[in-house]
Protein backbone atom coordinates (compact mmCIF):
# COMPACT_ATOMS: atom_id res chain seq x y z
CA UNK A 1 0.00 0.00 0.00
CA UNK A 2 1.04 3.32 -0.48
CA UNK A 3 2.48 6.08 1.90
CA UNK A 4 0.12 8.32 -0.31
CA UNK A 5 -2.81 8.84 0.72
CA UNK A 6 -5.79 10.02 -1.36
CA UNK A 7 -8.64 10.70 0.99
CA UNK A 8 -9.76 11.80 4.45
CA UNK A 9 -12.86 13.05 6.42
CA UNK A 10 -12.88 15.22 9.34
CA UNK A 11 -14.88 17.79 10.68
CA UNK A 12 -14.67 21.22 9.51
CA UNK A 13 -16.54 23.20 12.07
CA UNK A 14 -18.19 26.50 11.86
CA UNK A 15 -17.52 28.73 14.90
CA UNK A 16 -20.83 27.63 16.83
CA UNK A 17 -19.79 24.15 16.03
CA UNK A 18 -16.22 24.51 17.21
CA UNK A 19 -17.92 26.21 20.78
CA UNK A 20 -20.01 23.45 21.20
CA UNK A 21 -17.14 21.00 20.53
CA UNK A 22 -15.01 23.19 23.25
CA UNK A 23 -17.97 23.02 26.22
CA UNK A 24 -18.75 19.70 25.79
CA UNK A 25 -15.40 18.23 25.88
CA UNK A 26 -15.26 20.70 28.91
CA UNK A 27 -17.94 19.54 30.09
CA UNK A 28 -17.03 15.95 29.99
CA UNK A 29 -13.94 16.95 31.91
CA UNK A 30 -11.28 15.97 28.85
CA UNK A 31 -10.15 20.04 29.34
CA UNK A 32 -10.32 22.96 30.95
CA UNK A 33 -10.70 26.24 28.70
CA UNK A 34 -7.13 27.67 30.34
CA UNK A 35 -5.82 23.88 29.39
CA UNK A 36 -6.86 24.75 25.78
CA UNK A 37 -5.73 28.50 25.40
CA UNK A 38 -2.34 27.57 27.00
CA UNK A 39 -1.42 24.77 24.37
CA UNK A 40 -3.23 27.13 21.57
CA UNK A 41 -0.79 29.98 22.64
CA UNK A 42 2.51 27.70 23.27
CA UNK A 43 1.34 25.82 20.02
CA UNK A 44 1.71 29.71 18.23
CA UNK A 45 4.72 30.82 19.52
CA UNK A 46 6.67 26.97 19.05
CA UNK A 47 5.61 27.62 15.14
CA UNK A 48 6.40 31.61 15.00
CA UNK A 49 10.08 30.69 16.28
CA UNK A 50 10.39 27.95 13.85
CA UNK A 51 8.77 30.07 11.17
CA UNK A 52 10.80 32.83 11.34
CA UNK A 53 14.12 31.40 12.76
CA UNK A 54 13.76 34.34 15.54
CA UNK A 55 15.51 33.58 18.95
CA UNK A 56 16.98 34.64 21.90
CA UNK A 57 17.16 38.55 21.90
CA UNK A 58 15.25 39.22 19.03
CA UNK A 59 12.11 41.41 18.84
CA UNK A 60 8.81 39.69 19.10
CA UNK A 61 5.43 42.11 18.67
CA UNK A 62 2.23 40.43 20.00
CA UNK A 63 -1.01 41.89 18.87
CA UNK A 64 -4.10 40.80 21.51
CA UNK A 65 -7.81 41.79 20.58
CA UNK A 66 -10.70 41.91 23.24
CA UNK A 67 -11.67 38.17 23.38
CA UNK A 68 -9.85 34.23 23.64
CA UNK A 69 -8.28 34.87 20.31
CA UNK A 70 -6.34 37.19 22.56
CA UNK A 71 -5.86 35.08 25.39
CA UNK A 72 -3.73 32.72 23.34
CA UNK A 73 -1.19 35.92 22.13
CA UNK A 74 -1.02 36.18 25.77
CA UNK A 75 0.15 32.86 26.59
CA UNK A 76 2.07 33.14 23.35
CA UNK A 77 3.91 36.57 24.49
CA UNK A 78 4.66 34.73 27.81
CA UNK A 79 6.37 31.71 25.89
CA UNK A 80 8.28 33.61 23.18
CA UNK A 81 9.82 35.88 26.79
CA UNK A 82 10.37 32.34 28.41
CA UNK A 83 11.98 31.49 25.00
CA UNK A 84 14.43 34.83 25.57
CA UNK A 85 12.84 37.12 22.97
CA UNK A 86 12.41 40.86 23.42
CA UNK A 87 8.73 40.98 23.37
CA UNK A 88 6.24 43.59 23.18
CA UNK A 89 2.16 43.27 23.92
CA UNK A 90 0.18 45.66 21.59
CA UNK A 91 -3.64 45.51 22.71
CA UNK A 92 -6.95 46.12 21.01
CA UNK A 93 -9.45 47.29 23.33
CA UNK A 94 -8.71 47.70 27.42
CA UNK A 95 -6.93 44.46 28.38
CA UNK A 96 -8.80 44.74 32.22
CA UNK A 97 -11.90 43.91 30.09
CA UNK A 98 -11.00 40.60 29.67
CA UNK A 99 -12.47 37.68 31.49
CA UNK A 100 -12.34 34.27 31.70
CA UNK A 101 -9.08 32.16 30.80
CA UNK A 102 -7.51 35.42 28.74
CA UNK A 103 -7.86 37.71 31.98
CA UNK A 104 -5.68 34.82 33.70
CA UNK A 105 -3.00 34.76 31.01
CA UNK A 106 -3.04 38.83 31.12
CA UNK A 107 -1.72 38.42 34.36
CA UNK A 108 0.62 35.95 33.91
CA UNK A 109 2.34 37.91 31.25
CA UNK A 110 2.28 40.57 33.92
CA UNK A 111 4.31 42.91 32.29
CA UNK A 112 2.74 46.68 30.21
CA UNK A 113 0.54 46.42 27.39
CA UNK A 114 0.72 48.91 24.97
CA UNK A 115 -2.51 50.25 23.47
CA UNK A 116 -2.87 49.04 19.08
CA UNK A 117 -1.14 52.49 18.07
CA UNK A 118 -0.22 52.83 14.30
CA UNK A 119 2.08 55.69 14.99
CA UNK A 120 3.51 54.51 17.45
CA UNK A 121 3.76 51.03 15.96
CA UNK A 122 5.41 52.53 12.92
CA UNK A 123 8.50 54.12 14.75
CA UNK A 124 10.27 50.82 14.73
CA UNK A 125 12.46 48.39 14.99
CA UNK A 126 10.54 46.44 12.91
CA UNK A 127 10.38 43.49 14.99
CA UNK A 128 11.95 39.58 13.08
CA UNK A 129 8.38 37.79 14.20
CA UNK A 130 4.50 39.52 14.52
CA UNK A 131 1.96 37.34 16.33
CA UNK A 132 -1.80 38.32 14.99
CA UNK A 133 -3.93 37.35 18.35
CA UNK A 134 -6.67 40.14 17.51
CA UNK A 135 -9.52 38.05 16.39
CA UNK A 136 -10.49 34.57 16.07
CA UNK A 137 -13.72 33.03 15.18
CA UNK A 138 -15.23 35.44 17.63
CA UNK A 139 -15.11 37.96 14.40
CA UNK A 140 -18.94 39.16 14.23
CA UNK A 141 -18.33 42.59 11.98
CA UNK A 142 -15.95 44.29 9.92
CA UNK A 143 -12.70 45.10 12.04
CA UNK A 144 -12.08 48.51 12.85
CA UNK A 145 -9.69 51.13 10.79
CA UNK A 146 -6.94 50.93 13.27
CA UNK A 147 -6.31 47.03 12.98
CA UNK A 148 -5.14 47.47 9.05
CA UNK A 149 -3.43 51.15 9.84
CA UNK A 150 -1.76 49.28 12.59
CA UNK A 151 -0.35 46.07 11.00
CA UNK A 152 0.84 48.42 7.37
CA UNK A 153 2.58 50.72 9.81
CA UNK A 154 4.65 47.62 11.41
CA UNK A 155 5.41 46.33 8.24
CA UNK A 156 6.98 49.11 7.14
CA UNK A 157 8.61 50.47 10.18
CA UNK A 158 11.93 50.64 9.80
CA UNK A 159 13.98 47.72 10.93
CA UNK A 160 16.28 45.30 9.57
CA UNK A 161 15.34 41.77 8.50
CA UNK A 162 12.01 40.08 7.35
CA UNK A 163 9.10 39.85 9.16
CA UNK A 164 7.47 36.80 9.89
CA UNK A 165 3.38 37.23 11.19
CA UNK A 166 1.69 34.10 12.55
CA UNK A 167 -2.36 34.14 12.65
CA UNK A 168 -3.68 32.86 15.73
CA UNK A 169 -6.46 30.04 14.51
CA UNK A 170 -7.41 32.43 11.41
CA UNK A 171 -5.98 36.41 10.17
CA UNK A 172 -8.03 38.97 12.08
CA UNK A 173 -10.48 40.12 9.59
CA UNK A 174 -11.52 36.69 7.85
CA UNK A 175 -14.82 35.90 9.01
CA UNK A 176 -14.35 31.90 9.90
CA UNK A 177 -17.54 30.43 8.67
CA UNK A 178 -17.19 31.94 5.31
CA UNK A 179 -13.36 33.14 4.29
CA UNK A 180 -15.02 36.46 3.63
CA UNK A 181 -12.69 39.69 4.26
CA UNK A 182 -14.62 41.85 6.94
CA UNK A 183 -12.31 44.67 6.97
CA UNK A 184 -11.94 48.06 4.87
CA UNK A 185 -10.93 48.33 0.87
CA UNK A 186 -6.81 47.75 0.72
CA UNK A 187 -6.48 45.62 3.85
CA UNK A 188 -6.18 42.24 2.38
CA UNK A 189 -2.54 42.70 1.86
CA UNK A 190 -1.82 44.24 5.01
CA UNK A 191 -3.57 41.27 7.06
CA UNK A 192 -2.26 38.56 5.22
CA UNK A 193 -0.18 36.30 7.37
CA UNK A 194 2.94 33.65 6.38
CA UNK A 195 1.60 31.09 8.74
CA UNK A 196 -1.64 30.70 10.46
CA UNK A 197 -2.28 27.93 13.20
CA UNK A 198 -5.68 26.44 13.08
CA UNK A 199 -6.73 25.69 16.51
CA UNK A 200 -7.76 21.53 16.44
CA UNK A 201 -9.66 21.82 12.99
CA UNK A 202 -9.47 23.78 9.68
CA UNK A 203 -12.35 25.85 9.45
CA UNK A 204 -14.34 26.49 6.37
CA UNK A 205 -12.80 30.72 6.14
CA UNK A 206 -9.76 28.80 5.91
CA UNK A 207 -10.82 27.60 2.58
CA UNK A 208 -13.43 29.69 1.26
CA UNK A 209 -13.42 33.10 -0.49
CA UNK A 210 -10.72 35.66 0.73
CA UNK A 211 -9.17 33.53 3.46
CA UNK A 212 -6.37 31.21 1.53
CA UNK A 213 -5.52 34.16 0.19
CA UNK A 214 -4.63 35.66 3.70
CA UNK A 215 -3.62 32.57 5.60
CA UNK A 216 -0.26 31.82 4.19
CA UNK A 217 0.39 28.34 5.01
CA UNK A 218 -2.05 26.75 7.26
CA UNK A 219 -1.13 24.52 10.18
CA UNK A 220 -3.05 22.77 12.51
CA UNK A 221 -2.25 22.09 16.39
CA UNK A 222 -3.80 20.31 19.07
CA UNK A 223 -5.46 21.66 21.81
CA UNK A 224 -6.11 18.67 23.71
CA UNK A 225 -9.71 17.70 22.40
CA UNK A 226 -9.22 16.03 18.75
CA UNK A 227 -10.13 13.06 17.62
CA UNK A 228 -6.75 11.44 17.63
CA UNK A 229 -5.93 13.04 21.24
CA UNK A 230 -8.44 12.31 23.72
CA UNK A 231 -11.97 13.07 22.38
CA UNK A 232 -13.82 10.66 19.70
CA UNK A 233 -15.25 12.77 16.97
CA UNK A 234 -18.42 14.41 17.79
CA UNK A 235 -20.23 14.04 14.58
CA UNK A 236 -21.74 10.87 12.25
CA UNK A 237 -20.04 11.36 8.56
CA UNK A 238 -22.77 12.89 6.46
CA UNK A 239 -24.98 14.00 9.42
CA UNK A 240 -26.72 17.09 8.25
CA UNK A 241 -25.17 20.57 8.61
CA UNK A 242 -22.04 19.25 9.44
CA UNK A 243 -19.25 19.87 6.64
CA UNK A 244 -16.84 17.17 6.39
CA UNK A 245 -13.38 17.96 5.44
CA UNK A 246 -12.64 15.40 2.15
CA UNK A 247 -8.78 16.04 1.53
CA UNK A 248 -5.56 13.13 1.04
CA UNK A 249 -4.18 11.58 4.24
CA UNK A 250 -6.34 8.88 5.90
CA UNK A 251 -5.14 5.62 6.73
CA UNK A 252 -8.52 3.88 5.06
CA UNK A 253 -7.59 5.86 1.89
CA UNK A 254 -7.22 2.69 -0.64
CA UNK A 255 -9.74 1.12 0.89
CA UNK A 256 -12.21 3.67 0.01
CA UNK A 257 -10.87 4.45 -2.98
CA UNK A 258 -10.95 0.86 -4.00
CA UNK A 259 -14.78 0.18 -2.92
CA UNK A 260 -15.49 2.69 -5.61
CA UNK A 261 -12.86 1.58 -8.73
CA UNK A 262 -11.41 -1.94 -8.09
CA UNK A 263 -13.49 -4.03 -10.40
CA UNK A 264 -15.21 -6.99 -8.91
CA UNK A 265 -13.37 -10.48 -9.35
CA UNK A 266 -15.00 -12.22 -11.85
CA UNK A 267 -17.00 -9.24 -13.22
CA UNK A 268 -17.20 -8.06 -16.62
CA UNK A 269 -17.30 -5.24 -18.44
CA UNK A 270 -21.79 -4.44 -17.83
CA UNK A 271 -21.14 -5.32 -14.38
CA UNK A 272 -18.47 -2.11 -14.04
CA UNK A 273 -21.08 0.12 -15.92
CA UNK A 274 -22.00 1.52 -19.33
CA UNK A 275 -21.56 5.33 -19.75
CA UNK A 276 -23.09 7.40 -22.06
CA UNK A 277 -21.45 10.93 -22.97
CA UNK A 278 -24.00 13.25 -25.08
CA UNK A 279 -21.99 15.40 -27.42
CA UNK A 280 -22.58 18.38 -29.56
CA UNK A 281 -22.23 18.95 -33.43
CA UNK A 282 -19.28 18.66 -36.00
CA UNK A 283 -15.92 20.85 -34.01
CA UNK A 284 -17.61 20.71 -30.55
CA UNK A 285 -16.74 17.59 -29.76
CA UNK A 286 -13.75 17.83 -27.65
CA UNK A 287 -14.95 18.21 -24.26
CA UNK A 288 -17.24 15.44 -24.62
CA UNK A 289 -14.67 13.42 -25.92
CA UNK A 290 -12.89 14.14 -22.70
CA UNK A 291 -15.45 13.25 -20.40
CA UNK A 292 -15.55 9.57 -22.38
CA UNK A 293 -12.29 8.72 -21.92
CA UNK A 294 -11.92 9.66 -17.91
CA UNK A 295 -15.06 7.65 -17.79
CA UNK A 296 -13.39 4.77 -19.20
CA UNK A 297 -9.99 5.20 -17.43
CA UNK A 298 -11.80 5.59 -13.99
CA UNK A 299 -13.55 2.51 -14.24
CA UNK A 300 -17.15 2.01 -16.59
CA UNK A 301 -16.47 -1.19 -18.34
CA UNK A 302 -18.02 0.32 -21.71
CA UNK A 303 -18.77 4.30 -22.73
CA UNK A 304 -20.70 5.30 -25.68
CA UNK A 305 -20.55 9.06 -26.80
CA UNK A 306 -24.01 10.08 -28.64
CA UNK A 307 -23.37 12.62 -31.54
CA UNK A 308 -25.42 13.93 -34.56
CA UNK A 309 -24.85 12.39 -37.51
CA UNK A 310 -22.79 14.65 -39.43
CA UNK A 311 -20.23 14.68 -36.06
CA UNK A 312 -20.01 10.88 -36.45
CA UNK A 313 -16.52 11.05 -39.01
CA UNK A 314 -14.69 13.42 -36.92
CA UNK A 315 -15.59 11.30 -33.85
CA UNK A 316 -14.74 8.41 -35.26
CA UNK A 317 -11.46 9.33 -36.03
CA UNK A 318 -10.24 9.84 -32.97
CA UNK A 319 -11.77 7.68 -30.87
CA UNK A 320 -11.37 3.77 -30.62
CA UNK A 321 -12.32 1.91 -27.18
CA UNK A 322 -14.79 4.21 -26.75
CA UNK A 323 -18.16 3.74 -29.37
CA UNK A 324 -19.75 5.71 -30.79
CA UNK A 325 -23.83 6.48 -31.52
CA UNK A 326 -25.64 8.38 -33.50
CA UNK A 327 -28.22 10.36 -31.17
CA UNK A 328 -29.67 13.25 -33.19
CA UNK A 329 -32.74 13.72 -31.01
CA UNK A 330 -34.57 13.43 -27.29
CA UNK A 331 -36.23 10.83 -29.12
CA UNK A 332 -32.99 8.78 -30.38
CA UNK A 333 -31.71 9.02 -26.71
CA UNK A 334 -34.74 7.54 -25.21
CA UNK A 335 -35.02 4.39 -27.64
CA UNK A 336 -30.87 4.06 -26.66
CA UNK A 337 -31.82 4.62 -22.84
CA UNK A 338 -34.38 1.16 -23.58
CA UNK A 339 -31.68 -0.52 -22.61
CA UNK A 340 -31.32 -0.54 -18.67
CA UNK A 341 -27.42 -1.69 -18.75
CA UNK A 342 -27.06 2.06 -19.40
CA UNK A 343 -26.21 3.15 -16.22
CA UNK A 344 -24.76 6.68 -16.12
CA UNK A 345 -25.12 9.57 -18.52
CA UNK A 346 -23.19 12.73 -18.63
CA UNK A 347 -25.08 15.70 -20.39
CA UNK A 348 -23.18 18.92 -20.78
CA UNK A 349 -19.72 19.53 -22.07
CA UNK A 350 -19.86 20.51 -25.61
CA UNK A 351 -23.51 19.47 -25.79
CA UNK A 352 -24.45 23.11 -27.13
CA UNK A 353 -27.29 25.66 -24.91
CA UNK A 354 -31.49 25.28 -26.60
CA UNK A 355 -33.95 23.06 -27.03
CA UNK A 356 -31.95 19.92 -27.87
CA UNK A 357 -30.09 19.72 -24.51
CA UNK A 358 -33.08 20.84 -22.22
CA UNK A 359 -35.48 17.53 -24.24
CA UNK A 360 -32.76 15.19 -23.38
CA UNK A 361 -31.89 16.39 -20.08
CA UNK A 362 -35.82 15.37 -19.74
CA UNK A 363 -35.57 12.44 -21.26
CA UNK A 364 -32.48 11.63 -19.24
CA UNK A 365 -33.78 12.75 -16.03
CA UNK A 366 -37.36 10.66 -16.82
CA UNK A 367 -35.33 7.20 -17.39
CA UNK A 368 -33.87 7.60 -13.73
CA UNK A 369 -30.32 6.72 -14.60
CA UNK A 370 -27.39 8.51 -12.53
CA UNK A 371 -27.34 11.49 -14.36
CA UNK A 372 -24.67 14.11 -14.61
CA UNK A 373 -25.79 17.63 -15.94
CA UNK A 374 -22.80 19.77 -16.41
CA UNK A 375 -21.94 23.24 -18.48
CA UNK A 376 -24.43 23.76 -21.28
CA UNK A 377 -27.03 21.15 -19.93
CA UNK A 378 -26.91 23.88 -16.95
CA UNK A 379 -26.82 27.17 -18.61
CA UNK A 380 -29.71 25.38 -20.81
CA UNK A 381 -32.29 25.79 -18.20
CA UNK A 382 -31.19 29.60 -16.92
CA UNK A 383 -34.39 31.19 -17.82
CA UNK A 384 -36.40 28.34 -16.16
CA UNK A 385 -34.75 26.41 -13.26
CA UNK A 386 -37.74 25.60 -11.54
CA UNK A 387 -38.50 23.38 -14.68
CA UNK A 388 -35.07 21.81 -14.10
CA UNK A 389 -35.54 21.36 -10.39
CA UNK A 390 -38.75 19.70 -10.74
CA UNK A 391 -37.48 16.73 -12.87
CA UNK A 392 -34.57 16.07 -10.86
CA UNK A 393 -34.18 13.48 -8.27
CA UNK A 394 -31.61 11.34 -6.02
CA UNK A 395 -29.76 9.66 -9.14
CA UNK A 396 -29.21 13.07 -10.55
CA UNK A 397 -25.97 15.87 -9.42
CA UNK A 398 -25.65 18.83 -10.91
CA UNK A 399 -21.70 19.75 -11.38
CA UNK A 400 -21.79 24.01 -11.61
CA UNK A 401 -18.38 26.49 -11.47
CA UNK A 402 -19.36 29.55 -9.57
CA UNK A 403 -20.70 31.14 -12.65
CA UNK A 404 -22.73 28.34 -14.07
CA UNK A 405 -24.19 28.22 -10.73
CA UNK A 406 -25.37 31.81 -10.32
CA UNK A 407 -27.03 31.35 -13.36
CA UNK A 408 -29.19 28.63 -11.83
CA UNK A 409 -29.28 29.97 -8.51
CA UNK A 410 -28.60 33.87 -8.64
CA UNK A 411 -30.07 34.42 -5.30
CA UNK A 412 -27.26 32.33 -3.97
CA UNK A 413 -24.37 32.85 -6.29
CA UNK A 414 -20.95 35.06 -5.07
CA UNK A 415 -22.09 38.40 -5.54
CA UNK A 416 -25.32 37.76 -4.02
CA UNK A 417 -25.05 35.44 -1.18
CA UNK A 418 -24.86 36.19 2.66
CA UNK A 419 -23.62 32.62 3.42
CA UNK A 420 -20.97 30.48 3.09
CA UNK A 421 -19.92 28.77 0.08
CA UNK A 422 -21.06 25.57 1.90
CA UNK A 423 -24.60 26.85 2.54
CA UNK A 424 -25.10 28.02 -0.58
CA UNK A 425 -24.45 24.65 -1.61
CA UNK A 426 -26.92 23.39 0.50
CA UNK A 427 -29.75 25.23 -0.07
CA UNK A 428 -28.95 24.40 -3.58
CA UNK A 429 -29.17 20.83 -3.17
CA UNK A 430 -32.37 21.44 -0.69
CA UNK A 431 -33.77 23.42 -3.82
CA UNK A 432 -32.53 21.44 -6.12
CA UNK A 433 -33.55 17.78 -4.46
CA UNK A 434 -30.36 16.69 -5.89
CA UNK A 435 -26.14 16.18 -4.85
CA UNK A 436 -24.65 19.75 -5.71
CA UNK A 437 -20.90 19.15 -6.57
CA UNK A 438 -19.68 23.33 -6.92
CA UNK A 439 -16.11 23.58 -8.41
CA UNK A 440 -13.78 25.84 -7.13
CA UNK A 441 -10.48 25.88 -5.11
CA UNK A 442 -12.60 24.38 -2.73
CA UNK A 443 -15.01 22.07 -3.86
CA UNK A 444 -17.95 21.54 -2.40
CA UNK A 445 -20.70 18.17 -2.37
CA UNK A 446 -24.08 19.01 -0.61
CA UNK A 447 -26.67 17.09 -0.78
CA UNK A 448 -30.37 17.53 -0.03
CA UNK A 449 -31.07 17.60 4.06
CA UNK A 450 -27.72 18.76 4.70
CA UNK A 451 -24.58 16.91 4.41
CA UNK A 452 -21.81 18.77 2.91
CA UNK A 453 -18.37 18.04 1.92
CA UNK A 454 -15.22 20.31 1.37
CA UNK A 455 -12.26 19.39 -1.16
CA UNK A 456 -9.79 21.80 -0.47
CA UNK A 457 -7.45 22.15 -3.08
CA UNK A 458 -5.11 24.56 -1.54
CA UNK A 459 -2.29 24.35 0.52
CA UNK A 460 -0.37 21.07 0.56
CA UNK A 461 -3.24 20.07 -2.33
CA UNK A 462 -2.97 22.93 -4.21
CA UNK A 463 -4.29 22.39 -7.60
CA UNK A 464 -3.65 25.42 -9.24
CA UNK A 465 -2.68 23.74 -12.85
CA UNK A 466 -6.57 22.77 -12.65
CA UNK A 467 -7.76 25.92 -13.64
CA UNK A 468 -7.69 24.78 -17.59
CA UNK A 469 -10.43 24.33 -20.35
CA UNK A 470 -11.84 21.12 -20.16
CA UNK A 471 -10.52 20.29 -16.31
CA UNK A 472 -14.26 20.45 -15.31
CA UNK A 473 -14.94 17.95 -18.49
CA UNK A 474 -12.56 15.38 -17.13
CA UNK A 475 -14.18 15.65 -13.67
CA UNK A 476 -17.68 14.97 -15.08
CA UNK A 477 -16.11 11.89 -16.95
CA UNK A 478 -14.42 10.51 -13.71
CA UNK A 479 -17.63 10.91 -11.64
CA UNK A 480 -19.69 9.45 -13.96
CA UNK A 481 -16.87 6.04 -14.19
CA UNK A 482 -17.80 5.55 -10.83
CA UNK A 483 -21.17 6.70 -10.79
CA UNK A 484 -22.15 3.86 -13.41
CA UNK A 485 -21.38 1.02 -10.81
CA UNK A 486 -22.53 3.08 -7.49
CA UNK A 487 -24.89 1.52 -5.62
CA UNK A 488 -28.38 4.06 -5.19
CA UNK A 489 -27.46 7.05 -3.24
CA UNK A 490 -24.28 7.09 -3.17
CA UNK A 491 -23.74 10.13 -5.58
CA UNK A 492 -22.12 11.79 -2.33
CA UNK A 493 -19.55 9.90 -1.73
CA UNK A 494 -18.95 9.06 -5.54
CA UNK A 495 -18.83 13.08 -6.15
CA UNK A 496 -16.40 13.14 -3.09
CA UNK A 497 -14.05 10.33 -4.51
CA UNK A 498 -14.32 12.09 -8.10
CA UNK A 499 -13.48 15.13 -6.69
CA UNK A 500 -9.80 13.62 -4.76
CA UNK A 501 -9.02 11.58 -7.86
CA UNK A 502 -9.42 14.74 -10.36
CA UNK A 503 -7.40 16.42 -8.30
CA UNK A 504 -4.24 13.84 -7.17
CA UNK A 505 -4.12 12.73 -10.69
CA UNK A 506 -3.68 16.50 -11.74
CA UNK A 507 -1.43 17.35 -8.70
CA UNK A 508 0.76 14.38 -9.68
CA UNK A 509 1.09 15.62 -13.33
CA UNK A 510 1.96 19.15 -12.04
CA UNK A 511 3.09 22.34 -14.03
CA UNK A 512 1.78 22.86 -17.85
CA UNK A 513 -0.52 20.35 -17.15
CA UNK A 514 -3.71 20.54 -20.01
CA UNK A 515 -7.15 18.45 -19.32
CA UNK A 516 -6.16 15.89 -21.87
CA UNK A 517 -3.53 14.59 -19.27
CA UNK A 518 -5.88 14.35 -16.31
CA UNK A 519 -7.29 10.79 -17.65
CA UNK A 520 -4.06 9.25 -18.04
CA UNK A 521 -2.65 10.13 -15.23
CA UNK A 522 -5.38 7.56 -13.36
CA UNK A 523 -3.89 4.58 -13.74
CA UNK A 524 -0.74 5.78 -11.82
CA UNK A 525 -2.73 7.14 -8.99
CA UNK A 526 -4.58 3.81 -8.71
CA UNK A 527 -1.33 1.36 -8.96
CA UNK A 528 0.02 4.19 -6.60
CA UNK A 529 -3.06 3.08 -4.22
CA UNK A 530 -2.59 -0.66 -4.56
CA UNK A 531 -5.27 -0.95 -6.84
N1 LIG B 1 -12.28 28.05 25.30
C1 LIG B 1 -12.25 28.55 24.11
O1 LIG B 1 -13.29 28.96 23.66
C2 LIG B 1 -10.99 28.64 23.37
C3 LIG B 1 -10.85 29.57 22.34
N2 LIG B 1 -9.69 29.73 21.70
C4 LIG B 1 -9.44 30.93 20.91
O2 LIG B 1 -10.49 31.83 21.06
C5 LIG B 1 -10.99 32.26 19.80
C6 LIG B 1 -12.44 32.52 19.91
O3 LIG B 1 -12.60 33.37 20.99
P1 LIG B 1 -13.85 34.30 21.13
O4 LIG B 1 -15.06 33.53 20.95
O5 LIG B 1 -13.68 35.02 22.42
O6 LIG B 1 -13.71 35.27 19.91
P2 LIG B 1 -12.53 36.23 19.41
O7 LIG B 1 -12.22 35.85 18.02
O8 LIG B 1 -11.44 36.33 20.37
O9 LIG B 1 -13.24 37.66 19.29
C7 LIG B 1 -14.34 37.99 20.09
C8 LIG B 1 -14.16 39.35 20.71
O10 LIG B 1 -13.95 40.30 19.71
C9 LIG B 1 -15.04 41.22 19.70
N3 LIG B 1 -15.29 41.57 18.32
C10 LIG B 1 -15.71 40.76 17.33
N4 LIG B 1 -15.68 41.41 16.15
C11 LIG B 1 -15.22 42.66 16.42
C12 LIG B 1 -14.97 43.78 15.63
N5 LIG B 1 -15.15 43.77 14.33
N6 LIG B 1 -14.51 44.89 16.23
C13 LIG B 1 -14.31 44.93 17.56
N7 LIG B 1 -14.54 43.88 18.36
C14 LIG B 1 -14.99 42.76 17.80
C15 LIG B 1 -16.13 40.57 20.41
O11 LIG B 1 -16.94 41.54 20.96
P3 LIG B 1 -18.54 41.43 20.86
O12 LIG B 1 -18.87 40.94 19.47
O13 LIG B 1 -18.90 40.44 21.90
O14 LIG B 1 -18.97 42.81 21.10
C16 LIG B 1 -15.38 39.76 21.44
O15 LIG B 1 -14.97 40.60 22.49
C17 LIG B 1 -10.61 31.18 18.85
O16 LIG B 1 -10.47 31.67 17.55
C18 LIG B 1 -9.31 30.70 19.44
O17 LIG B 1 -8.25 31.51 18.98
C19 LIG B 1 -8.54 28.91 22.03
O18 LIG B 1 -7.82 29.61 23.01
C20 LIG B 1 -8.93 27.58 22.59
C21 LIG B 1 -9.89 27.72 23.72
K1 LIG C 1 -6.16 35.98 14.65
Amino acid sequence: MSSVEIHQMRDCPTSAQMGAIETSAMKDGVTTGAEMMRRAGRALARAALEASGAGPGDRALVLCGPGNNGGDGYVAASALREAGLDVQVSALGDPRNLRGDAALFVEEWGEAIAPLDPEALGQGPRPALMIDAVFGTGLSRPVPDVLPKAFAAIRSAPGAGPLTIVAADIPSGIQSDTGALLAPGGAEEVLAADLTIAFHAAKPGHFLEQGPALCGTLEIASIGLSQDDRTPPLTEPHEGDITRLVAPGAAEAAKWLAGWARPEPGGHKFSRGHVLVLGGGPGKGGAARMAARAALRTGAGLVTLGVPADAITENAARLDAIMLSVVETADDLGGMLEDDRLSALVLGPGLGIGERTRAMVRVSLDARRATILDADALTSFADHPEELFDRLHEDAILTPHEGEFARLFPDLGLKSRDMSKIDAARRAADRAGCVILLKGAATIVASPGGAASLHPGLYERDTRWLATAGAGDTLCGILAGLAAHAPDGRLHGAAECATSIHAEAARSFGPGLIAEDIPDRIPDLYRAHGL
